[in-house]
Order: C-alpha cells, then sequence, then structure tokens
C-alpha cells in the first residue's frame, strides 16, 4: 500500500477507467481500491471481477471500498470500511482471514479503538482537505500525523489532498504509504503521474 490507487470514474476526465487504472498500475501504484458510492450491486460485482482479472498478472492487490458482500462475491483482496459502515468486528467474522481489512481514522479515538484489532492498514481521514470527498472530517495535518505515528501500531496510510508536492513530507512524518484519487485519475497521464508519485514516496523512505 505504498502507492494507492482509489478509483473515481468521474476524476478520470472522461477516460476508461480501466486504461488509467493500468496505466497507473505501469507507473507504479502498489494497491488498488473499487470505490463506487452509486453503482447498483450487480455492476459493481461485474466491475469488480473486471478490475481483479486486471490486476492479477500485475500481482497488484484489489480492495472494494465500503461493500463486503461485493468483496466476497468477486474473491477481491481485500476491503475498506469507514466509520459509518459496516463495524469492524462484523467485517473479521465475514472476510476470510488472509484477506486485507483496512479502516479510515478520523478522530484520536478512532486510532485507539483500533489498536486491539487486526487491520492491514489504517488511513487518516483525510490528511488535507479535498475537494473529492467533500464530506470529509477535520483534516489531521502533519501534527496529527506524527501523533498518530506515536500512538499506533498498524501500516499507515494518508489521504486527502495528496500530490506530489506533499508526498515527501507526509512519508518524512510517519506516513507508509499514500492513497490518492485526483494525483492520478486526473492527470494527463496516468502513468507518469504514479511514477513520479512511487519516486517521491521511495526518497522520503529513505530520508526516516
Ligand atoms: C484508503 C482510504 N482511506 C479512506 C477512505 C474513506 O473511507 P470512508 O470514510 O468510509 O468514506 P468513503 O470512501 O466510503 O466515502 C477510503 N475510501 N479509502
Ligand atoms: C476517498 C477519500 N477518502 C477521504 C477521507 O478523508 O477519508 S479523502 C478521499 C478522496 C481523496 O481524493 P484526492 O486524492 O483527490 O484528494
Ligand atoms: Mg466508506
Amino acid at each position: 500500500m505504498q502507492l494507492y490507487l482509489v478509483t473515481d470514474e468521474t476524476a478520470c476526465l472522461g477516460r476508461d477507467l480501466f486504461w488509467v487504472v493500468e496505466e497507473a498500475v505501469k507507473g507504479g501504484v502498489t494497491m488498488v481500491q473499487l470505490r463506487e458510492k452509486t453503482l447498483e450491486t450487480r455492476a459493481f460485482v461485474d466491475r469488480a471481477i473486471r478490475l481483479k482479472a486486471l490486476l492479477q498478472p500485475y500481482n497488484v492487490p484489489l480492495i472494494i471500498n465500503d461493500r463486503v458482500d461485493v468483496a466476497l462475491a468477486s474473491d477481491a483482496d481485500g476491503v475498506h470500511i469507514g466509520q459509518s459502515d459496516m463495524p469492524y468486528e462484523t467485517v473479521r467474522a465475514l472476510v476470510p482471514p488472509g484477506k486485507i481489512i483496512g479502516l479510515s481514522a478520523e478522530t484520536k479515538e478512532h486510532v485507539l479503538e483500533a489498536e486491539d484489532w487486526d487491520l492491514s492498514y489504517l488511513a487518516l481521514s483525510p490528511l488535507y482537505a479535498t475537494p473529492s470527498k467533500t464530506d470529509h472530517a477535520e483534516p489531521w495535518g502533519l501534527a496529527g500525523l506524527q501523533w498518530v505515528r506515536a500512538n499506533s501500531r498498524h501500516p499507515l496510510v494518508v489521504i486527502g489532498g495528496l500530490n506530489v508536492l506533499n508526498t515527501a513530507e507526509a512519508i518524512e512524518n510517519g506516513a507508509d504509504g499514500i492513497a490518492v484519487i485526483s494525483a492520478i485519475c486526473s492527470a494527463e497521464s496516468p502513468r507518469t503521474a504514479a511514477f513520479e508519485l512511487k519516486k517521491t514516496i521511495q526518497t522520503g523512505m529513505k530520508k526516516r
């Protein structure tokens, strides 16, 4: 989850979502989340199955946002849940061992509660304000990220407003990975954008 692409068809500037994802993976994306907030269930499952087939040859895991049923139906690699989604304990009971479970943390209480849970990663939600998700919580900022790093045992992903200019500071302050929509989906070349982000992450890692 060093470079985690979250999909949003509306951010793809009219280009095919599968093309954008494959270009991004060729550029260095290491995990992909299918995030569909309006798609009906059957179309969501179909899209997940198609995306899984696309990602498999690259060994890039597919995560499904919100919907454990869609993750199971498509044999995705995992699920991402937020604070208004299915509770962690229920997800843990439904998802087979070995699958990825990621959780959004919006507050310090969420971070501390998650210490007892078997998570693959914790996402700081959001690091910075972003127009890509208008109902997001109060941004953590770098001071918040430092607090989470000091108080969480989980791998940390930051999401919200990440781009090539602020990725290094996030990594140097404790993030293990970044998750993005617009920095890749809306880039002229999703492949080049992913390549540049990945390079910045790796440079940031060497500095901590
Ligand atoms: C990697 C990652 N982090 C955070 C979120 C947001 O999840 P959530 O708060 O449940 O909001 P929605 O994305 O469902 O609108 C995410 N999807 N992925
Ligand atoms: C999907 C999502 N979740 C967020 C959260 O705060 O939990 S912010 C976000 C959108 C991130 O898009 P961009 O990279 O374009 O800022
Ligand atoms: Mg959600």
